[in-house]
């Protein structure tokens, strides 16, 4: 897979010049035009903020929720551009949404996540932006899927767009806490390796769903070196009609910016090239180390599940499991280990020894 039959302009509104990462603010949902100016009037004292962005018409999870206020609130981002010369932007999920949004004069448009899944949508939206020269930016689907996510982009630059660019908003699991959705880094990371001429921009509002989570998730997306960052901001996040507790004030923006620090010089180039090589050479031993143990273990849950067969038992056994879990829970909290961390590598272990242990079941039907 690669970007080279794609058709992208030499340059793109989603690119800084200066190398220094694009900031894209605004409210999750327009509200009233108060609120829209308000919000961006404040972001008017955050230079850093070139585009504003704001939710017309909003996909909710479950039925009754705060659903956009719809086509009226295209004007306030008309008076938004004129007032405070920012690009405007915001979703579009139907045919309807790309001609309403065209016609107000919105700068940018992007597809949302649940789109993206949606080959149909994605389609219905390439048709209607045939022939009008409009950036695009495309969010990653819900689940982790790197095809899909460039099928978006695949159709939209066969209709023409060519100024296209990536949302990483993270990713729809059962279980993603701390996050709202969680970051899957990995994704991100070989979105940029499959695809580096299509800038993506990281946005933490939506990874995060919590104010607090916001600074810790912006570093790691900008040690990640992504193009950008999208963050949700309201003049009056306590009372936004959507995602009240992910949004920062204009102020709060403000300083998150400040606290992030933008790291674009390789390592390798430093004078701590031999400590460097060193602790490289002591990460290679651990992996052999941790890679040894993981066959030992794979191996004695191999002769588990050969006893278990013999004996007609389950090979899930949910109470040694959660002890498991429990203990190595422990073990890793006294280690000063991340529960999360900890516990996604035990969930893929578990999942791996249940699997070792089907396959060693000679009842196999060749098909
Ligand atoms: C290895 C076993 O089988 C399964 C795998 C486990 C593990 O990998 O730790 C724990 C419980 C079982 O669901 C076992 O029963 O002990």
């Amino acid at each position: 897979m690669s970007t080279k039959h794609l058709n992208l302009a030499p340059k793109s509104v989603f690119k800084r010049a200066d190398g220094q990462p694009l900031i894209i603010a605004g409210p999750c949902s327009a509200e009233s035009e108060e609120q829209m100016l308000a919000t961006a009037r404040g972001l008017q004292s955050v230079p850093e903020v070139t585009i504003f962005r704001a939710g017309i018409w909003k996909p909710r999870t479950r039925p009754g929720a705060f659903e956009g206020i719809g086509k009226q609130g295209l004007k306030w981002l008309k008076t938004v551009k004129e007032e405070t010369g920012l690009l405007t932007a915001c979703e579009v999920a139907t045919a309807e949404h790309v001609n309403d949004a065209l016609k107000q004069g919105v700068d940018i448009l992007w597809v949302g996540a649940r789109t993206t899944v949606n080959p149909f949508s994605v389609q219905e939206i390439a048709d209607a932006l045939e022939g009008v020269d409009v950036p695009v930016l495309v969010k990653n689907p819900v689940n982790p899927d790197l095809q899909l996510w460039l099928g978006a982009l695949e159709r939209l630059n066969r209709a023409g767009i060519t100024d296209l660019a990536a949302i990483h908003r993270g990713f729809s699991s059962f279980d993603s806490r701390p996050y709202r959705n969680h970051p899957k880094w990995n994704m991100a990371y070989e979105f940029k390796k499959l695809l580096p001429e299509i800038p993506l921009i990281c946005d933490p509002s939506h990874i995060a769903g919590k104010r607090s989570l916001l600074q810790q998730i912006s570093q790691e997306a900008l040690n990640l070196q992504v193009d950008g960052l999208m963050i949700e901001t309201h003049c009056n996040p306590d009372v936004a009609l959507s995602d009240a507790s992910q949004q920062v004030t204009p102020e709060g923006l403000a300083q998150l910016l400040a606290s992030l620090v933008v790291e674009r010089v390789s390592l390798e180039s430093t004078q701590n090239e031999e400590e460097l090589s060193e602790l490289r050479n002591l990460i290679d031993y651990l992996d052999n180390e941790l890679i040894n143990v993981l066959a030992r273990r794979s191996a004695v849950a191999k002769q588990i599940g050969i006893l278990k067969k013999e004996n007609k038992m389950n090979l899930l056994q949910t109470g040694r499991w959660e002890q498991v879990m429990d203990l190595r829970l422990k073990a890793a909290a006294r280690e000063g280990l991340e529960e999360v961390f900890v516990k996604a590598i035990f969930q893929e272990i578990h999942q791996h020894s249940l699997h070792v242990q089907a396959a060693s079941e000679p009842t196999k039907v060749v098909l």
